[in-house]
């Protein structure tokens, strides 16, 4: 399903940390959104998945206005998200963990679950049967029965991203799906990225590793001081005079440059 963003804003204090943003992410494509720090990015990511109310602007899937919906509500209409900083409970198996997901669709009754009664029962067995396929989606199989505090971050990384999967979300957000992660781990989450735009879902991503944003992204949009001021492919970008001067700087453009012939 597309995304539409159409003219989002947002303002704190007289200060518009978002204004007039506008874009499309399409199905089967990775979307990133780059730009320096405190360009926008997390804010626009609440304003499309429901945490803050925008002042301005529409937010559409597939046409159908869904401005101002509440997360539980976008959930329904197939978008997840994953927030920066890791939200897994590290007592908790890896399996349990992307199970959290699973109540984002599931009516079953908590007290009828625990006595064991038959459809909730089902539904249960239902969620721990996606569970298991999200965790295999995301390479964690063999991890299921662990507890998440015996996983690595890149593992970490990736499980939270199951945990979206399992919500069988048709739109995903990442905010900094690789950050902290070394260089072998942004490789798996790389590729664990390209996989599921590859099914056709739509993916949108915060990322600040240029080399991974060059990589993996069909279509770049550049966010400064609150305002869109490029967006195209990762050649594009690169080469766009006002991101280099507003963003990438010299050191950016260099790795930019770098990741093109890596
Ligand atoms: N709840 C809030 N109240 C007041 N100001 C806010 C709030 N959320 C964000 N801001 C401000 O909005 C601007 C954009 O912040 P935001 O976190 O969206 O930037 P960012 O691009 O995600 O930055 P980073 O790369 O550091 O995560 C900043 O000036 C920030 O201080």
């Amino acid at each position: 399903m597309s995304l539409e963003i159409d003219g989002i804003g947002i303002s704190f204090g007289g200060i518009k940390a978002v204004d007039d943003v506008s874009f499309t992410a399409k199905p089967g494509e990775v979307t990133s959104i780059i730009g320096p720090n405190g360009a926008g990015k997390t804010t626009l990511f609440n304003l499309v998945s429901g945490v803050y109310a925008a002042s301005a602007g529409r937010v559409r899937i597939d046409g159908k206005d869904v401005t101002g919906l509440p997360a539980h509500a976008l959930a329904r209409r197939g978008m997840a998200r994953t927030f920066q900083n890791l939200q897994v409970f590290p007592q908790m198996s890896a399996l349990d963990n992307v199970m959290t997901g699973c109540h984002m669709q599931e009516k079953s009754n908590l007290l009828a679950d625990l006595l064991g009664l038959g459809p909730a029962r089902r539904e249960t067995d239902r969620s721990r049967a996606s569970a298991m396929a999200a965790l295999e989606r995301a390479g964690l199989a063999e991890l299921a029965h662990r507890p998440a505090s015996e996983m690595s971050y890149g593992q970490l990384k990736r499980l939270e991203i199951a945990r979206a999967l399992v919500t069988g979300c048709t739109i995903l957000l990442l905010d900094e799906p690789a950050a902290g992660c070394n260089a072998v781990e942004t490789r798996e989450v790389d590729d664990l990225i390209h996989a599921i735009a590859d099914e056709g879902k739509t993916v949108v991503l915060i990322e600040h590793d240029m080399r991974m944003v060059m990589r993996i992204s069909s279509h770049i949009v550049v966010l400064d001081q609150g305002r869109k001021i490029a967006e195209g492919g990762p050649e594009d970008i690169r080469t766009d005079p006002h991101v280099i001067a507003a963003y990438l700087g010299a050191h950016g453009a260099a790795e930019a440059e770098a990741a093109a012939h890596a």
